[in-house]
């Protein structure tokens, strides 16, 4: 994970985020309390004529200025519409992939112009926020499809909606079954990354900490109280007070540290790095666009000959080490049969003195 460049401090950052999910799952909230404000309106539900005409029904850029520990940081916010109520959900699933990749297309076209737009903007999607519905069960075959795919293209966060819904011991279950099911099925999500050799041990350590909270269980609310005087964002029961802030009633504060400051930066260069470079790669070679340095036939032969080689010699050194040490442990052995007989001999001697 890298460090926020000072460099950049300075003039702000920028960073895109996308929230992507069934309808009625929470998502506008969740955007309202990550930035701070009301981006998105508070939606009438009381009325259900209002409410099916007041859903997310296309996608919405906005851009929100935000300063996370005293660094500017611009951030737009792609809000979707929430699916689940159509029978047939590849087209919103369409929608939502186009738009991801159309803004890969205008990247890939405004590297290869030979003058640059000084008006050109950036805006790939650096994350999206899966949310994934409160069953308690396991993940739906909708949700399983839908990450799958979103997966190739943007780094994918699973977060457990409305997580209020669960109690504690269902929730750990329920992160559980997710966890396995993402495993089983291969979806590519963002599982915060390390490398054993570059990275610190404090990085490796927040990785893992990080890693094993997921998928994330968040609670949203746009509502605020004072709690021992000071203003928390929260949901109110009969029972007593959800305060979304708070680390033992749900994850949203380690998730909103982590996408708007500590990994903001990894989830950036991941999506230039290899995200885009994959969808890149695909769309020229589509095009019958051939890369000379690299994808030569004999460079990938010389590679995979490499790759080989070095598993030989992986293997061979593995073989080596454990004939080895089977040899010390057949030496010690035998030096300790050895003793025994010095010390039954010497016992033998003094009886017959
Ligand atoms: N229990 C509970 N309710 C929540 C939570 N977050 C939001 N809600 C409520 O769920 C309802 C829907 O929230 P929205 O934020 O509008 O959901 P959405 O996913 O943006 O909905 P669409 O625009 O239809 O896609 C509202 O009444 C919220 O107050 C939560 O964490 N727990």
């Amino acid at each position: 994970m890298a460090v926020i460049r000072r460099k950049n401090v300075k003039k702000g950052l920028s960073f895109t985020l996308m929230s992507v999910g069934a309808s009625g799952l929470g998502k506008s909230t969740f955007i309202n309390a990550l930035c701070e404000s009301a981006v998105f309106d508070k939606k009438d539900y009381s009325n259900p004529e209002q409410a099916a005409v007041e859903k997310t029904v296309e996608i919405t850029p906005i851009t929100v200025d935000l300063e996370e520990d005293g660094i500017k940081l611009s951030l737009t916010i792609i809000d979707t519409p929430g699916f689940g109520d159509n029978i047939n959900n590849e087209r919103c699933f369409n929608d939502i992939l186009n738009y991801i990749e159309a803004q890969y297309d205008y990247v890939v076209s405004e590297e290869s112009r030979i003058r640059r737009n000084p008006k050109y903007q950036d805006n790939r999607v650096h994350a999206c926020i899966y949310f994934i519905p409160p069953t308690g069960h396991a993940l739906r075959e909708l949700d399983i499809e839908f990450m799958r795919r979103l997966g190739s293209r943007v780094n994918v966060i699973p977060v457990i909606a409305k997580a209020d819904s669960l109690s504690p011991a269902e929730l750990v279950d329920f992160k559980k079954r997710v966890m396995e099911d993402i495993e089983y099925y291969k979806i590519p999500i963002y599982n915060f990354p390390y490398d054993d050799e570059i990275d610190d041990d404090e990085t490796i350590e927040e990785n893992n900490e990080l890693r094993a909270l997921l998928p994330f269980a968040v609670v949203g609310s746009d509502d605020e109280v004072i709690i021992n005087g000071r203003r928390v964002r929260c949901r109110q029961y009969p029972w007593g007070v959800v305060e979304i802030d708070n680390v033992k009633h749900c994850d949203f504060s380690k998730l909103r540290y982590m996408l708007l400051s500590s990994h903001l930066q990894d989830l950036k260069e991941i999506t230039h790095d290899i995200l885009y470079e994959q969808y890149r790669t695909e769309k020229l070679s589509r095009e019958g666009v051939v890369d000379l340095d690299s994808d030569l036939p004999e460079n990938r032969l010389k590679e995979e000959q490499l790759r080989r080689e070095e598993e030989r010699l992986r293997e061979r050194e593995l073989k080596v080490r454990a004939e080895l040490t089977a040899r010390q442990n057949e030496l010690l052995a035998k030096e300790e049969a050895l003793k025994n007989l010095e010390a039954k001999l010497s016992s033998q001697n003094n009886i017959n003195n």
